[in-house]
C-alpha cells in the first residue's frame, strides 16, 4: 500500500458480525472508494464470519482489502447470554488486534478515518491513541439514535422497568414510544444486555461524528432536534447520509429462480415475506403464518428458515445449517400453494425482489436495511418486528410514516399472530383501502429517498461529500 502525499486517502472500517451491519458499512465504503477516491480496509471477526459474509467481502471491487482478526473464543460466556453481551465481550477481546491493524495501516497508508458500527465502540480508544479520526456509522434511524443519546438520562430518571412506565417516552421530534416498543435490550434492566446498551449509549458520545443511514426528509423533526442539540458538550455532529443500501445481486442460482418466478406474476400481486438476515419464528408461528398466507389467497414469495426453537442459541451469528426449513411447514402446504406461492430456503436476492414490478407488499421483521430498501422501491409493508430495535422501527413506519400495517397478536397471551389475522392483514395490504393509502405514502417516500441521493445535490450526497473532504484534507496535511 502507498503512503505519501500522492497516495489515496484510506479508510479502515470495522463492522460487527452479521449482514445487517456489513452491508451498510461496505456500501458506505464503496461510495468513499468509487466517488471520493479512497481505498478501504475492512477489519472483520473470524469467529462469526460465515459463507454469506465471506462471499460478500470477496465480491467487493478493487480498492478494498480485508483483514480477518484471529479467533476470539467465547467458550467462557454462558451459552444463554444475549447477543449484545456476546458481541460486547468479543469486541473487548479484539482491542489489541485492532490496535495492531490500525498501527500497520497508519504506517502503510494515508489513514484518514476509522469507521465502526455501534457494537464496536470498545475499540475507539485505539483510534484516539493513534490520532485517527473515528466515526460511527449508525445503521438505523435518527429516532433510535435519539433514544440512545437520551438513554443515560432516561436511566437516571426511571426507577421501574420501561415497559411499566405509565406514559410513553417522548423523544424530541419523534413519534411517542410505549416502553414495550423500546429496543429489545431495554426490556430487562437487570440483564447484562441492558448494561451493554447503556455503555454503548455513553461511549458513542466519544466519536468525532455520527453518519446516520437515514435521510432528512424521512425524519425531518428527529434530525432537526439532534442538530439543535449539537452545541451541547459531548454531542457529536450527526450527518444524514442515507439511504445507503445494497444495489447489486447476492442471490446465486436460487435468486435467479425467484426473479424468474416473479417475472411470471402480474404487477403488484406478490407479498414478499422475509425476516432479515437471520430472523426466525417459532414452529407454531411458522405454521400459523403458512396457514394464513394460504387462506389469504394472495401470491407470496417467502424466505423460509428453520424455527427459532430448533436453532442452537450460540448459532445466532450464522445462517442456518443443513436442516431443511421446508419440513416445518403444515402438511400438504407446498402442494396446495404451488403456483400461488414460492418458498425460498434461507436467502433471496431481497433488493431485486423489492425492485421487481410484481412485488406489491413486504411482510418484514423491520430491520433498518429492509425498511430502507422498501422505501427506495416504494413498497408498502406489514410490520412484524422480532428483536433488536425492530419494534421501535415498526412504530415509526406504521404510526409515524403510515407506510405499514400491523397485525394484532392473539389475546390468548401466546404472543402469536394467528392465521386469521395473517390472512386479514395480507388482504388489507394487497387489496383494500388501508393498503392503498400505505402504497401512496410509500410512493412519496420513494421520491424523497431518490432525491436524497440524487447526483451531487441530494442532501445525503452533499453531507457525505463534506465529511469525505474533511477526512481527505486532514489526511493530506498529516494532521492525523
Ligand atoms: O433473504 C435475504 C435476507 C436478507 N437480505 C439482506 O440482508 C439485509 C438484512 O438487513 P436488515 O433488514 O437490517 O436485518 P438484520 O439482518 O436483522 O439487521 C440487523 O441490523 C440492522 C441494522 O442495524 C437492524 O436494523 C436490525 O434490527 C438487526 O437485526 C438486507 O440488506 C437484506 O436485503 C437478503 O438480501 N436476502
Amino acid at each position: 500500500m502507498e503512503r505519501g502525499s500522492r497516495a489515496p486517502p484510506h479508510v479502515a472500517v470495522m463492522p460487527s458480525p452479521g449482514m445487517g451491519h456489513l452491508i451498510p458499512l461496505s456500501e458506505l465504503a464503496k461510495l468513499l472508494v468509487l466517488r471520493h477516491g479512497f481505498t478501504a480496509t475492512f477489519i472483520v471477526f473470524s469467529d462469526f464470519s460465515d459463507n454469506a459474509q465471506t462471499a460478500f467481502l470477496d465480491s467487493l471491487p478493487s480498492g478494498f482489502s480485508y483483514v480477518v482478526l484471529p479467533p476470539l473464543p467465547l467458550d467462557d460466556v454462558p451459552p444463554d447470554a444475549h447477543v449484545e453481551t456476546r458481541l460486547s465481550i468479543m469486541v473487548e477481546r479484539s482491542v489489541p488486534h485492532v490496535r495492531d491493524v490500525l498501527r500497520s495501516l497508519r504506517r502503510t497508508t494515508r489513514l484518514a478515518a476509522y469507521v465502526i458500527d455501534l457494537f464496536c465502540v470498545e475499540t475507539l480508544p485505539v483510534a484516539k491513541e493513534l490520532g485517527v479520526p473515528h466515526y460511527l456509522l449508525f445503521t438505523t434511524s435518527f429516532m433510535v439514535l435519539s433514544l440512545l443519546l437520551h438513554l443515560p438520562a432516561l436511566d437516571q430518571a426511571t426507577s421501574c422497568e420501561y415497559r411499566d412506565l405509565p406514559e410513553p417516552v417522548v423523544l424530541p421530534g419523534c413519534v411517542p414510544l410505549r416502553g414495550e416498543d423500546l429496543v429489545h435490550p431495554m426490556q430487562d434492566r437487570t440483564d447484562d444486555a441492558y448494561r451493554c446498551m447503556l455503555n454503548i449509549a455513553r461511549r458513542i458520545r466519544e466519536v468525532d461524528g455520527i453518519l446516520v443511514n437515514s435521510f432528512v426528509d424521512l425524519e425531518p423533526a428527529a434530525y432537526a432536534a439532534l442538530k439543535e442539540a449539537e452545541p451541547e458538550v459531548g454531542r457529536p455532529n450527526v450527518h444524514a447520509i442515507g439511504p445507503v443500501i445494497h444495489r447489486g445481486s447476492h442471490g446465486g442460482a436460487k435468486g435467479k429462480e425467484c426473479l424468474r418466478w416473479l417475472d411470471e406474476q402480474p404487477p403488484g400481486s406478490v407479498l414478499f415475506v422475509s425476516f432479515g438476515s437471520r430472523g426466525t419464528l417459532s414452529t407454531e408461528q411458522i405454521q400459523e403464518l403458512a396457514w394464513g398466507l394460504e387462506a389469504s389467497g394472495r401470491q407470496f414469495l417467502w424466505v423460509v428458515r428453520c424455527p427459532s426453537d430448533r436453532v442452537a442459541s450460540g448459532a445466532f451469528f450464522h445462517l442456518q445449517g443443513p436442516d431443511d426449513p421446508l419440513r416445518y411447514l403444515p402438511e400438504g402446504f407446498l402442494e396446495r400453494t404451488r403456483g400461488a406461492g414460492l418458498l425460498v430456503p434461507l436467502w433471496a436476492p431481497q433488493v431485486e425482489v423489492l425492485a421487481h414490478a410484481a412485488t406489491g407488499g413486504f411482510l418484514t421483521h423491520c430491520g433498518w436495511n429492509s425498511l430502507l430498501e422498501s422505501f427506495v422501491h416504494g413498497v408498502p409493508m406489514i410490520a412484524w418486528p422480532l428483536y433488536a430495535e425492530q419494534r421501535t422501527n415498526a412504530v415509526m413506519i406504521a404510526d409515524g410514516l403510515g407506510v405499514a400495517l400491523r397485525p394484532k397478536t392473539a389475546a390468548d397471551g401466546s404472543g402469536l399472530v394467528r392465521r386469521e389475522e395473517v390472512a386479514e392483514v395480507a388482504r388489507e395490504l394487497m387489496e383494500r383501502e388501508a393498503g392503498r393509502k400505505a402504497r401512496e405514502k410509500a410512493g412519496e417516500l420513494k421520491q424523497a429517498a431518490a432525491q436524497a441521493v440524487a447526483g451531487r445535490d441530494g442532501s445525503s450526497c452533499k453531507a457525505l461529500a463534506e465529511v469525505a473532504q474533511y477526512w481527505k484534507d486532514n489526511a493530506a496535511t498529516g494532521d492525523v
